[in-house]
C-alpha cells in the first residue's frame, strides 16, 4: 500500500510532460432538475493562476467542490494532479490546499496552532512540522501574531490565516473559492499580494471569483462561466481583444435613444451593454463613419475592459 507521503511526491508533478494540473472533460452535475454544470470542459496548465469567473449560481462552487469530491459528478471524468477523482480523491486532497468560501477556523486555538493541527492532518512529516508551520506565518505575514487566539484576530488577519492553512504542506495546487469574498478593499489588496506570492512560488492555482478586478490583477488565465459552462476562455488581455475590442464609446440620454444607440450598432454587427443611464457600444474602433455620424458627437470614448466582457457574455450585471 502507498504511504500518504508516497502520494504526495507522487502526484507532485503530473503525470506526463505538460500534463493539465486539472482537467476536467464533460462534466456534469445535477441537483434533482437542476443542472448546475452543465457539460464543463477545463484545464488548468500546471504553475498558472486561473481565474474561474461568473455570475452568482454560475456553477463555480459546485465545480470547485467536485474537484475534493465534497459533490459527485453525474457525466464526465475529471482529473487532479494527473489522478482520477473521485476514484483517488483521498491521495488528490493530500497533495493539494483547498481554502473554503467559509471561514471555519478553531477559534479556540492559536494562530500557530491551527496551522499545527493541519500540518498533522496533511501529514507533513513531524521534523519538518516546525519549519512547515514557520513557513506559512511568514507567507500570510501573521509570524507576529503567532500566538494570538483566532477570536482577536480582525477579519483580514483570519481571512489570510485561512489560506496560510490551506498551504502548510506546500500543496502544488490550491484551490480558492472566493477568496476576498466581503473584505473591504484594503485587506483585498493584501490578499491579492499574498496570492501573487503562491505564483512566484510555481504552485498552481484555481481562484473562483465574482470579482471582475480580482480575476484581472492575479489570473494569466481566465475561464468565465455562465449557467454551468465555460463560455469565454484565454488570458485577460485576450478575452478584451476578442469579446470588446480596444474601445468603447458611451452614450447616455433617455431609454428610445438607449434603444436607438442599441438597434444601429446591433444592425453594424457591434455589441453593446447597459451601464445605469448609458449605452456603451463595443469594439468602437471597427465602427464605420456613417454610424459614427448616425449616432453623433456626444459619445464618450474609453479602453475596453473585462467586465464588459463580462457583461456581454453573460447579460449579467457586475456587483
Ligand atoms: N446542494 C445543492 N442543491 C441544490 N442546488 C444547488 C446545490 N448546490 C448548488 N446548487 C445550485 O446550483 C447553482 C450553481 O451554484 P454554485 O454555488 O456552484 O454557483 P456559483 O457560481 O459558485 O455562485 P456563487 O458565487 O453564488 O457561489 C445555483 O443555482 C445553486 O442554487
Amino acid at each position: 500500500m502507498i504511504g500518504e507521503r508516497d502520494a504526495r511526491s507522487s502526484v507532485r508533478e503530473p503525470a506526463g510532460e505538460g500534463a493539465a494540473a486539472v482537467s476536467l472533460r464533460g462534466v456534469v452535475k445535477r441537483f434533482g432538475d437542476f443542472t448546475a454544470v452543465d457539460g464543463l470542459d477545463l484545464e488548468v496548465a500546471p504553475g498558472t493562476c486561473l481565474g474561474l469567473l461568473g455570475p452568482n449560481g454560475a456553477g463555480k462552487s459546485t465545480t470547485m467542490k467536485l474537484l475534493t469530491a465534497q459533490a459527485i459528478a453525474d457525466e464526465g471524468t475529471i482529473r487532479v494532479l494527473g489522478l482520477p477523482v473521485p476514484a483517488e480523491s483521498k491521495r488528490v486532497r493530500a497533495a493539494m490546499g483547498v481554502v473554503p468560501q467559509q471561514d471555519n477556523l478553531d477559534e479556540e486555538l492559536t494562530v500557530r496552532e491551527n496551522l499545527e493541527v493541519f500540518a498533522h492532518l496533511y501529514r507533513v512529516p513531524r521534523r519538518e512540522r516546525r519549519r512547515a508551520v514557520e513557513d506559512a506565518l511568514a507567507l500570510a505575514h501573521l509570524t507576529g501574531r503567532a500566538h494570538t487566539k483566532v477570536d482577536d484576530l480582525s477579519g483580514g488577519m483570519r481571512r489570510r490565516l485561512l489560506i496560510a492553512r490551506g498551504l502548510v504542506h506546500r500543496p502544488a495546487l490550491v484551490l480558492l473559492d472566493e477568496p476576498t469574498v466581503g473584505l473591504d478593499p484594503q485587506v483585498r489588496a493584501e490578499l491579492w499580494g499574498l496570492i501573487d506570492g503562491l505564483r512566484s512560488r510555481g504552485t498552481t492555482v484555481l481562484m473562483s471569483t465574482h470579482y471582475i478586478e480580482e480575476a484581472e490583477r492575479l489570473a494569466d488565465d481566465c475561464a468565465l462561466m455562465s449557467r454551468g459552462r465555460v463560455v469565454a476562455r484565454g488570458a485577460p488581455a485576450a478575452l478584451i481583444a476578442e469579446h470588446a475590442g480596444r474601445r468603447v464609446v458611451e452614450h447616455s440620454g433617455p431609454p428610445e435613444r438607449l434603444a436607438e444607440v442599441e438597434r444601429l450598432a446591433h444592425a453594424a454587427g457591434l455589441p453593446t451593454r447597459r451601464t445605469g443611464p448609458s449605452v456603451s457600444v463595443l469594439k468602437a474602433e471597427s465602427m464605420p463613419p456613417s454610424l459614427a455620424d448616425e449616432l453623433g458627437p456626444d459619445g464618450a470614448y474609453r479602453a475596453a475592459t473585462l467586465e464588459d466582457v463580462f457583461v456581454v457574455l453573460t447579460g449579467e450585471k457586475v456587483e
